[in-house]
């Protein structure tokens, strides 16, 4: 029997996953559309992501046995409100994709009508950029999938949800709400707010020296990368997370006194010891299995379906002696672009290549290799 699946608010992340299920469950799934922004909805009918769209979420919502909520957090949460003044006559499994789980879990244990069966979800990967155009339906490949069920979620929902996302091949892990805002708050909410402020850093001193952005070499870019993300969604992460960060801030300037007072007190031996720690973390860190880092040295390369488009790239390649180990067209449909993937021996090759078809004006994957 095929499942009715609605998935409201098909922006980067939402987009994603209907391109998932539309490509690998084209015959066991019916997918319906919700969002505000006309356009989106065209396109998302236009491409066949979707089979039917909607305007209104309550049509939507009858109509569907999984409802994905892949809309802004705050929006997340008003939408559950709606949710719950609805009445079922069948089961419905609902989750979602916020970045930050205490409130909308908060949320799902109000949900009154016995037949919703809230699973919170977040897969952990994304981009810099939003909106259905940069959906990608391998985004989520051997990244971590958290999964945070609510008290009336029973292992068969559980299956039943992991069933629906097995093809985007992430790594599924259940989390309790409250760990799961701690962790991400460590190693990207709070990352994000630091990266945003050196920059804040930088742009005060240009004013001084107006030669300073000539000098900032790849350091200050490495670490400043996510600053040049979507500020609504930030904005609305670091709200929705404020408890946690404000703790990780007041840690935070302790640790910088302790900094500055070693500098003041010239201590350079537990200056080495902290940069030593921090290399010996960094060092260890799962580099290949983990997050967003794909297990092998893959490269995405969007391609336009025209005659001659996969020799050129592959001329490029082996033009400068890069050898490909394994290829793939992941997702191709007539008159539009696909993605295509390749797997390249070494790490250093999966560089060159980047770098070689960034030259070709070619776009590359939204999964980061860093
Ligand atoms: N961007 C990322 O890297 C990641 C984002 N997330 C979560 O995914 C969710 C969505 O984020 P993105 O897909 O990145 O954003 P996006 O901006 O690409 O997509 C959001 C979509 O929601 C629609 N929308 C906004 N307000 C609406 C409303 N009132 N009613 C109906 N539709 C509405 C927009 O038109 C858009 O299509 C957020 O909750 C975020 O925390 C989770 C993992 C990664
Ligand atoms: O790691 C990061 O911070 C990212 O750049 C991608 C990302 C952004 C938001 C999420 O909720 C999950 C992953």
């Amino acid at each position: 029997m095929s499942k009715h699946i609605l998935i409201a608010g098909l922006g980067l992340i939402g987009g994603s996953i209907a391109k998932n299920i539309k490509f690998h469950h084209p015959s066991s799934s019916v997918l319906y559309g919700y969002d505000q922004n006309r356009a989106t909805l065209n396109y998302a009918r236009e491409y066949q992501i979707v089979d039917e769209a909607f305007t209104d979420f309550e049509k939507g919502v009858k109509k569907a046995d999984i409802i994905f909520l892949a809309t802004p957090i705050h929006i997340t949460i008003k939408l559950m409100d709606r949710l719950n003044r609805l009445a079922f006559d069948h089961e419905v499994i609902i989750t979602d994709v916020s970045s930050v789980k205490g409130p909308v879990m908060q949320k799902a244990e109000q949900l009154q009508d016995e037949k919703i069966i809230f699973i919170g979800g977040h897969p952990m990967a994304g981009s810099h950029k939003q909106g259905i155009e940069a959906a990608r339906s391998h985004l989520f490949e051997n990244a971590y999938y958290v999964l945070t069920p609510s008290r009336r979620a029973q292992p068969k929902h559980m299956n039943e949800l992991k069933q629906i996302l097995n093809r985007t091949k992430s790594h599924f892990v259940e989390l309790k709400a409250e760990e799961h805002d701690l962790m991400t708050g460590v190693v990207s909410h709070f990352p994000h707010l630091i990266a945003s402020a050196l920059v804040h850093q930088a742009k005060n001193w240009e004013e001084q020296y107006p030669f300073l952005p000539h000098l900032a070499a790849g350091g200050f870019r490495d670490i400043t990368r996510i600053a040049s993300s979507n500020p609504e969604l930030w904005q609305d992460i670091f709200f929705q997370n404020r408890t946690k960060l404000i703790r990780l801030l007041s840690d935070w300037l302790e640790e910088m006194q302790e900094l500055k007072d070693l500098l003041k007190n010239r201590s350079k031996d537990q200056l080495i010891s902290f940069l030593s720690d921090a290399k010996r973390y960094r060092d260890g860190l799962p580099k290949k299995e983990t997050g967003a880092i794909p297990k092998f040295h893959d490269l995405y390369v969007d391609i336009y379906d025209r005659p001659g488009e996969l020799y050129k790239v592959i001329k490029y390649l082996a033009d400068e002696r890069i050898n490909i180990v394994n290829i793939q067209i992941l997702e191709i449909r007539e008159n539009m672009t696909g993605v295509l993937q390749l797997t390249l021996q070494t790490e250093e090759e999966l560089h060159k290549a980047r770098q070689i078809l960034t030259d070709h004006g070619y776009q590359l994957s939204t999964i980061d290799h860093e």
